[in-house]
C-alpha cells in the first residue's frame, strides 16, 4: 500500500496491455489476481482491524480479486463474509470463486457488517450499474464504518472519470497495478477518498503522471538574486491582483520580482517596479514574464499583450489575457509559453470540448503549443509534447478571489528558476497545493502568498 504520488497514471487499455505484456512473459492472469488479492486482504487487514468484512463480487477480474482477498483473510483470522452481484464468468474469476468454502450471500439480501470491500466492478465496467446493484452498493456503504474500493469505486469510467450510477464515496480505494485517470479526475476522485497504490509485478508505463513534491534545493551556495531567477509581472487595470501575484513569486522562491506599470502603493520594498516597455522587457535577465492577473480586457490590455508576446522571454499568461490570446498566436513563440485557464478561461480560449479533462488539456497544449495548467479542484497540467501531470485534490478552500492570481506567481518563480515548463508548473501547483493544506480553512489569497515560503521549506 504506497502513496500514489509520482506514479504513473493508466487508462484502462493501456492496463490491460501492461497485463497481457506480464502474462506474455510468463505471468499468468491467476498470478496477476493472487498478487492483487494478497495485497487487498493485506491492506483491507491492517484497515479494518479485528472488524467484520464483507467483500461484495462481481462476475469479471475485480471479483476474482474479492475472492482471492475474502479467502486469504478468512485464513488470517478475521470474520469475513461474501455476497456477490452475479456469478463469476471469466476463467480466473471462477478460478478464485473455488478458493473460497464459505456460503456466497445474494447481494439484495446481504446484511451490512462494519467495513465493506467493494470488489464488484473494475476496469472492465463498460454500461451503468443496475439500479438493483446500486442501491445494494449504497446500503452497505451507509451501514459501514469503513468502505473500501478495490482497484475502482463501482460505478465510475476508468479513463474520464464519469459516475455511472448513483454511488457512494468510499474512504480508501486500492489501485491495482497502477492508478488510473478515474481516481484523480473529478467527479470521480472524490468517490475514491485516500487512493494507495498495491503493485501487482506488472510494468507500468506512461506519459501521464500523479503530482509529487518537487525536488527545489536551497540556492547554491555562489548564488545571486539574478540566478535564482527574475520574475516581471506586467501590471494592469487591478493592481492588487498583479501585487499578489508578484509576491507569490517572491515567497516561491525567485530572487528578484519586477513589476512593470504604474506604482503600486503600499508595495512590498522588495518589489521593483519599472516602466512597462520594450527595453524593460528584452531584459535577457528576466527568466519569466507574467501577464494578465488584474490585467483588463481592454484596448490598454490588448496593447499590454502584444508587448508580452513579442518577446523572447518564457512567459506565463493567466486571467484576463487568456481572453485576449488566440492559439495560433501562441504557436509560433520563440520561448516557452504557460497557460493557467480555469474552466471559463478555458472554454473561452479553446471553445467548449466534451472530452474529459485530460483529454481536452493534452489537445489544448499540443495546438497551442505550450504547457496548460488547466485549474480547478482536479487540475491537470499537459505540455505539449504529451506529457501530463494530474493533481490530488487540493484543498477546496482555495477557491477564493486572488488564489489563482498567487499560482500564476508560484508558477512564474518556477519558470524563471529554470525548471522546464512542465516541471516549473506542476512545481507551482504543489507548492500552492502545499500552502493552501497548511493554512487549514478560510484563507484569503494574501495568507496563500505568504504561505507559499513555508511550503517551500
Ligand atoms: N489489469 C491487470 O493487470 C489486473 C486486473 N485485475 C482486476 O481485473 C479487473 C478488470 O477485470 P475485468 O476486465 O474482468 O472487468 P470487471 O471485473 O471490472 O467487470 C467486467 C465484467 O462485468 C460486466 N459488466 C461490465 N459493466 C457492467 C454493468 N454495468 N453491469 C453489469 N455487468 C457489467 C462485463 O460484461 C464483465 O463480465 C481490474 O479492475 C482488476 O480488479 C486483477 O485481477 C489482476 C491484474
Ligand atoms: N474546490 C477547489 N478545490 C481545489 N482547488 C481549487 C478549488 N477551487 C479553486 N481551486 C484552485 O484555486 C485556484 C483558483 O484560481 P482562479 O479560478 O483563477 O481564481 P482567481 O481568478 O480568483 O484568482 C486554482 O489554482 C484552482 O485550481
Ligand atoms: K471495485
Amino acid at each position: 500500500m504506497i502513496p500514489i504520488a509520482g506514479t504513473a497514471v493508466l487508462t484502462a487499455a493501456q492496463m490491460r496491455a501492461a497485463e497481457e505484456k506480464a502474462i506474455a512473459a510468463g505471468t499468468g492472469v491467476d498470478t496477476l489476481m493472487q498478487r492483487a488479492g494478497a495485497g487487498v486482504a493485506d491492506a483491507v487487514r491492517r484497515l479494518a482491524g479485528v472488524n467484520e468484512v464483507l467483500v461484495l463480487c462481481g462476475p469479471g477480474n475485480n471479483g476474482g480479486d474479492g475472492y482471492v482477498a475474502a479467502a486469504r483473510l478468512h485464513a488470517a483470522g478475521p470474520s469475513v463474509r461474501v455476497a456477490a452481484s452475479a456469478e463469476p464468468r471469466t476463467p480466473a474469476a471462477i478460478a478464485a470463486r473455488a478458493l473460497w468454502t464459505g456460503a456466497v450471500e445474494p447481494l439484495a439480501t446481504a446484511a451490512p457488517a462494519p467495513v465493506v470491500v467493494d470488489a464488484l466492478f473494475g476496469t472492465g465496467l463498460s454500461r451503468a450499474l443496475d439500479t438493483d446493484v446500486s442501491t445494494a452498493l449504497n446500503r452497505f456503504v451507509s451501514h459501514a464504518n469503513l468502505a473500501i474500493a478495490v482497484d475502482l469505486p463501482s460505478g465510475i469510467a476508468t479513463d474520464d472519470g464519469a459516475l455511472l450510477g448513483d454511488l457512494p464515496a468510499f474512504h480508501v480505494t486500492l489501485a491495482l497495478g497502477a492508478a488510473k485517470p478515474a481516481h484523480l479526475l473529478q467527479p470521480s476522485a472524490v468517490h475514491c477518498g485516500a487512493v494507495r497504490l498495491l503493485p501487482i509485478g506488472v510494468t507500468t508505463d506512461s506519459d501521464v503522471r500523479v503530482l509529487s513534491r518537487p525536488d527545489l534545493p536551497a540556492p547554491a551556495i555562489d548564488a545571486h538574486k539574478f540566478t535564482r531567477g527574475m520574475v516581471a509581472v506586467i501590471r494592469g487595470r487591478m493592481a492588487g491582483a498583479a501585487q499578489l501575484a508578484a509576491q507569490a513569486a517572491m515567497h516561491a522562491g525567485a530572487g528578484y520580482v519586477e513589476i512593470l506599470g504604474a506604482t503600486i502603493p503600499g508595495a512590498p520594498h522588495a518589489l521593483v517596479r519599472r516602466r512597462c516597455d520594450d527595453s524593460a522587457l528584452a531584459d535577457p535577465r528576466i527568466g519569466a514574464v507574467l501577464i494578465g492577473p488584474g490585467l483588463g480586457r481592454d484596448d490598454a490590455a490588448r496593447a499590454l499583450l502584444d508587448q508580452a508576446l513579442a518577446t523572447d522571454r518564457p512567459l506565463v499568461i493567466d486571467g484576463d489575457a487568456l481572453h485576449l490570446v488566440t492559439p495560433e498566436r501562441l504557436h509560433g513563440r520563440p520561448a516557452e509559453t504557460i497557460l493557467t485557464p480555469h474552466a471559463g478561461e478555458f472554454a473561452a480560449l479553446f471553445a467548449a470540448s466534451d472530452t474529459d479533462k485530460l483529454t481536452a488539456a493534452r489537445a489544448a497544449a499540443t495546438r497551442a503549443n505550450a504547457t496548460i495548467v488547466f485549474k480547478g479542484p482536479d487540475t491537470v497540467i499537459a505540455a505539449a509534447d504529451g506529457r501530463a501531470v494530474l493533481s490530488p485534490a487540493a484543498s477546496s478552500w482555495l477557491s477564493t478571489a486572488g488564489s489563482g492570481d498567487v499560482l500564476a506567481g508560484a508558477i512564474a518563480a518556477m519558470l524563471a528558476g529554470g525548471g522546464t515548463p512542465l516541471d516549473a508548473a506542476a512545481a507551482g501547483v504543489w507548492l500552492h497545493g502545499e500552502a493552501a493544506r497548511r493554512l487549514g480553512p478560510a484563507f484569503i489569497a494574501d495568507d496563500l502568498a505568504e504561505a507559499l515560503t513555508g511550503a517551500r521549506a
